[in-house]
């Protein structure tokens, strides 16, 4: 299959009503895509099973498409279709809606004062009136973010979501972990080097002292880079990257579920601070901040026994009245509401500068 037969199937599966998942690891001009041949919605049963799945934020029913029920193609990334962002501007400002996100962040860190939260990860949706053409777009992700994982994926239950995103939940072959730790954001500037504040820098420690806590469990060998300064698309973040040797007896399932979700898209203490954002962000984030990924198998290389997935941000949920944008942001004690909401503005560029 070429790169337009691949992106005309997708019109071809949506129009029947049936599953399937396009995607492009970081760095990679490979496109692979299953195709699932049945309109029927699977849901992952174990972890023991091939395929692709794709999990909410919270809940424990995640769709799956299983590889024995798809077609299974690649193909590299051809550059003559893309189509320039030249229609992007600049969003403009919803008053009520950057009030309602300030009030939600003030009272996160009033909660973290109190001592009940180090970190809480605050999120707002945004709606945008626009008609999208489904492989143009994808096509266009494709090309502007080539080093983040670039998907697209559809099955009657979940909608049609579509994302490039930075961060990293596991990767795992063999018994070699790897995973990263992402936090603090600022604008990404040609030419300048990016200098981290301290409220950035603890944000991101946070991250990594609760993944590396996480894997003692599972490991006793850890390696663990220094920060180092990560771009994705129009802004920066802080990286730290962490490979864990895993002890033999090792369930997938349950190393998914220790890290997932991180306290780079919920909080710490994880539980507490579920409830806090289910209890306050007032609207269901569904997949966002959930995660997504190759499970078992490695579709692209067809190799055995390799687990790759990322945590589903920078991502949108294309419906039939238009687009609806998913964004948080990371709170501690230091945060500043209108920053923060600010923040979130740039995260939704990612997506918008496709649309
Ligand atoms: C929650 C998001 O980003 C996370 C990942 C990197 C940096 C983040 C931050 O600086 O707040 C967030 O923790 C999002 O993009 O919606």
């Amino acid at each position: 299959m070429t790169n337009t037969d691949i992106l005309s199937k997708i019109q071809l599966q949506l129009d029947a009503k049936k599953p399937f998942v396009v995607y492009c690891k970081p760095e990679s001009d490979t496109i692979t895509a299953l195709f699932q041949k049945e309109s029927k919605q699977y849901y992952l049963e174990n972890f023991l099973d091939k395929g692709f799945v794709f999990a909410p934020f919270t809940g424990t029913k995640k769709a799956f498409i299983p590889a024995k029920a798809s077609a299974i193609v690649t193909t590299k990334i051809t550059k003559d279709v893309v189509q320039k962002d030249e229609s992007y501007t600049e969003p403009s400002i919803n008053q009520q809606a950057k009030h309602n996100f300030e009030q939600l962040v003030a009272q996160s860190i009033a909660v973290i004062k109190t001592g009940k939260f180090n970190k809480l990860v605050t999120s707002r949706t945004e709606h945008i009136a626009v008609d999208t053409n489904v492989a143009e777009t994808y096509q266009r992700l494709l090309h502007a973010y080539p080093n983040a994982f670039r998907y697209c994926f559809y099955t009657p239950d979940t909608g049609l979501w579509m994302g490039a995103t930075p961060e990293q939940l596991l990767k795992v072959k063999d018994d070699i972990l790897q995973t990263v730790a992402l936090a603090g954001t600022q604008l990404y500037k040609e030419g300048e080097k990016a200098v981290w504040e301290s409220k950035e820098q603890e944000e991101q420690q946070i991250v990594t002292n609760y993944i590396v806590s996480s894997l003692k469990q599972y490991s006793n060998t850890i390696n663990v880079t220094k920060p180092h300064t990560f771009r994705a698309g129009n802004i920066i973040h802080i990286k730290t990257d962490i490979k864990a040797k895993l002890e033999e007896a090792t369930l997938l399932e349950n190393i998914i579920n220790k890290l997932h979700p991180t306290p780079a898209v919920c909080g710490l203490p994880k539980e507490t601070a579920m409830q806090f954002l289910l209890d306050n962000e007032m609207y269901n984030r569904e997949y966002y901040s959930g995660y997504l990924g190759e499970i078992n198998h490695d579709f692209t290389l067809d190799a055995q026994n390799k687990t790759n997935l990322f945590v589903n941000l920078r991502c949108m949920k294309l419906t039939s009245s238009g687009v609806q944008l998913y964004i948080g942001c990371g709170i501690t004690k230091d945060s500043d509401p209108e920053k923060e909401f600010f923040e979130t503005v740039n995260k939704s560029i990612t997506m918008r500068k496709v649309l």
